[in-house]
């Protein structure tokens, strides 16, 4: 076993790389001074915003605007002025932070907040062969990784499930059920208006929207008068062509969008229609606030006057602005008070229209912003975890572990507010590397799903390599024609709006794709699936994992149609219970006249029922 001298001098000596200074990186660079780490390099691209002060507790209020990584190191240096700490304000996807960049350090640590960020220096410490050491928090839960070369399993050895929740545009546009469709909606509704229009993001009703639940009930004359009418226009044109006139566009999305909404009657056979809601109107639903006293509220509940009002009062104002800066798109930003107030006026009046519960203005923010509280004892712990895992690393103990903070599960099973103040610790033996893995197995092959007569090369690039598979500057060969599809040097940019068929890339092709930044090649699978449309796809690491998750998916459907069938069985056989017991009451009645034996029977008949009956629902 090491002395503690010579186990101080490798601390000493380690040159660390840390991504990310925020939340846990400004706690791990705490931590790394003070256990004795000497060369340490720090970046991040960001800049500190006051959000970050309660919990960021190297920076303080003067330091708003400035650099994080510099800051950072220079407080560091003022409580251990014998660190070697560099820095650099960039984003670690820039060129400099290449593969011989990664191979001047011993170790990397991650305190990064996303996954394209996470998954470059997964691979790029690969590609350098250097260990790291992955962190997260999310609320009360935080998580460390080791990571090493050939002996742990990487980042992307497991698929990680999508971070955001998404929903379908229809139930968005034309059946809200819940109050985060309204905020969603309403998100849209200001970007249409004020920010960068986005063709998926349309507010007003979808006509060819197939009601998910009912797909075979749609097409009925009604339905085929409501898509008579003329699709509506732009939301922003038709704001532009009413000068921006608050009533008119309230009316304009509460009134005349819903009335049609009601049209597309096949919507409403399972669900309460929404209420048409003019300007004039709503301004009299409740007693109101005015605009300045409003946002001030924010953590009561808006009468639907008082959003009438904040929703004219924000349009006023972002009109303002969008004049006063012409060439600046504005974008949706939960810390512009004006912006959050329109967004939570608007998805509370959606919501009322679909009879779902209105939310304060500070819930809407919470939704809208997809924020999970940042909690500074999670980061303490998960800094702590990384440094522990790091002294143990260079003490090339074999022992290093994945550790997990979660909530403690409560005894009993009860929800306690209480429940949340206790932070448990677990931790497990790293997973050994999938030998399926994209990244770090010897066989890096990936199969795609396509329809090649639609998809162009464009999206191939755009959304399948770098968007889905995370490469930065793909160059791309067809194996079986050696011809090449795709240069990073903008050589092949005339082939990007060709169809994939169109070069020959058809069912069986078999794609090189080499990523010079990232030192990585990988073998992508051409399949046909004539069923996709346009640019759509499907990614599995194997033509058998395909196979399972489509069997996967028609066992669910089937188990979905079976509870389907039960339910309609029992609301039947309830129905016709219902039936028989009504006609036996007619029965009694008739039978009053007869002699009173036999009504003593139907009586006790009846009675031991009910008190069946009763244990059923005890149980
Ligand atoms: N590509 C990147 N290159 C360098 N730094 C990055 C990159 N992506 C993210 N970061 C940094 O990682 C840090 C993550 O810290 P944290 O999770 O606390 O996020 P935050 O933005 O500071 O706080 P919050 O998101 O909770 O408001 C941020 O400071 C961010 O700038
Ligand atoms: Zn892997």
């Amino acid at each position: 076993m090491p002395s503690w001298k010579e186990k101080h001098g490798k601390i000493q000596t380690t040159k660390l790389l840390v991504v990310g200074a925020g939340g846990i990186g400004c706690e791990l660079l705490k931590n790394l001074a003070a256990t004795g780490f000497q060369n340490v390099h720090v970046i991040d691209l960001d800049t500190i915003d006051i959000s970050n002060l309660n919990r960021q507790f190297l920076f303080r209020k003067e330091h708003v605007s400035s650099s994080k990584a510099e800051i950072a190191t220079k407080v560091v240096k003022q409580f251990c002025p014998s660190i070697n700490l560099g820095f650099d304000h960039a984003s670690i996807f820039e060129e400099e932070f290449n593969v011989e960049f990664f191979k001047k350090f011993d170790m990397v640590l991650n305190a990064l907040d996303n996954k394209k960020a996470r998954n470059h220096v997964n691979r790029m410490c690969h590609a350098a062969n250097k260990p790291l050491i992955e962190s997260g928090s999310s609320g009360y839960f935080g998580q460390v990784q080791v990571i090493m070369r050939g002996k742990t399993e990487c980042y992307e050895c497991q698929e990680k499930p999508a971070s955001q929740k998404t929903f379908p545009g229809c139930t968005i546009r034309n059946t809200p059920s819940e109050h985060i469709h309204c905020t969603v909606w309403a998100k849209h509704v200001f970007n249409q208006l004020f920010g960068e229009v986005d063709i998926d993001d349309d507010v007003s009703p979808d006509m060819e929207a197939e009601d998910t639940e009912n797909p075979n009930e749609t097409g009925n004359s009604q339905d085929d008068e409501a898509a008579k009418e003329p699709a509506p226009i732009g939301t922003r044109k038709w704001a532009e062509s009413v000068n921006f006139d608050a009533a008119k566009v309230f009316d304009k999305l509460f009134f005349q969008d819903i009335q049609y909404l009601v049209k597309m009657d096949h919507l409403w056979k399972q669900r309460k229609p929404p209420t048409p809601l003019s300007f004039a109107v709503a301004t009299t639903t409740g007693e109101s606030l005015s605009f300045a006293d409003a946002q001030n509220k924010d953590t009561s509940i808006w009468s639907i006057a008082t959003c009438a009002n904040v929703f004219a009062g924000c349009v006023r104002e972002l009109l303002k602005e969008i004049k006063l800066n012409p060439d600046v798109t504005l974008s949706f930003d939960k810390d512009h008070p004006i912006i959050m107030a329109f967004v939570a006026a608007c998805a509370n009046v959606r919501a009322h229209l679909f009879s779902i519960h209105t939310k304060t203005m500070f819930e809407i923010k919470a939704m809208a912003g997809n924020i999970i509280p940042a909690i500074a004892s999670t980061n303490a712990i998960v800094a702590g975890m990384i440094v522990t895992e790091a002294v143990k690393m260079i003490d090339g103990n074999a022992d290093v572990k994945s550790s997990f903070i979660r909530n403690q599960p409560n005894p009993r099973g009860k929800k306690l507010s209480l429940n949340r103040l206790f932070q448990i610790f677990l931790e497990g033996a790293p997973y050994p590397p999938n030998p399926k893995c994209y990244v770090c197995s010897e066989t890096r092959e990936v199969f795609i799903y396509v329809n090649p007569a639609e998809m162009t090369v464009g999206a191939l690039r755009d959304k399948v390599l770098m968007q889905e598979l995370n490469m930065l500057q793909p160059d791309v060969m067809d194996t079986n024609t050696a011809n090449v599809v795709l240069s990073s040097d903008g050589d092949t940019d005339s082939l990007l709006p060709k169809k994939l068929s169109e070069i020959s890339i058809e069912d069986g092709a078999i794609l090189t794709c080499d990523d010079f930044m990232q030192d990585m090649v990988l073998k992508l699978f051409i399949r046909r699936a004539n069923h996709l449309r346009g640019d759509n796809f499907e990614i599995a690491r194997s033509d058998k994992e395909k196979d399972e998750e489509e069997a996967r998916k028609k066992e669910q459907e089937k188990h979905r149609l079976e509870e389907a069938e039960n339910k309609e069985k029992l609301e039947t056989d309830h129905k016709s219970e219902e039936e028989e017991r009504r006609k036996r009451k007619v029965d009694e009645k008739e039978s009053s006249e007869e002699p009173d034996v036999k009504r003593t029977k139907v009586e006790e008949k009846t009675g031991g029922e009910e008190n069946e009956n009763k244990i059923l629902a005890m149980e």
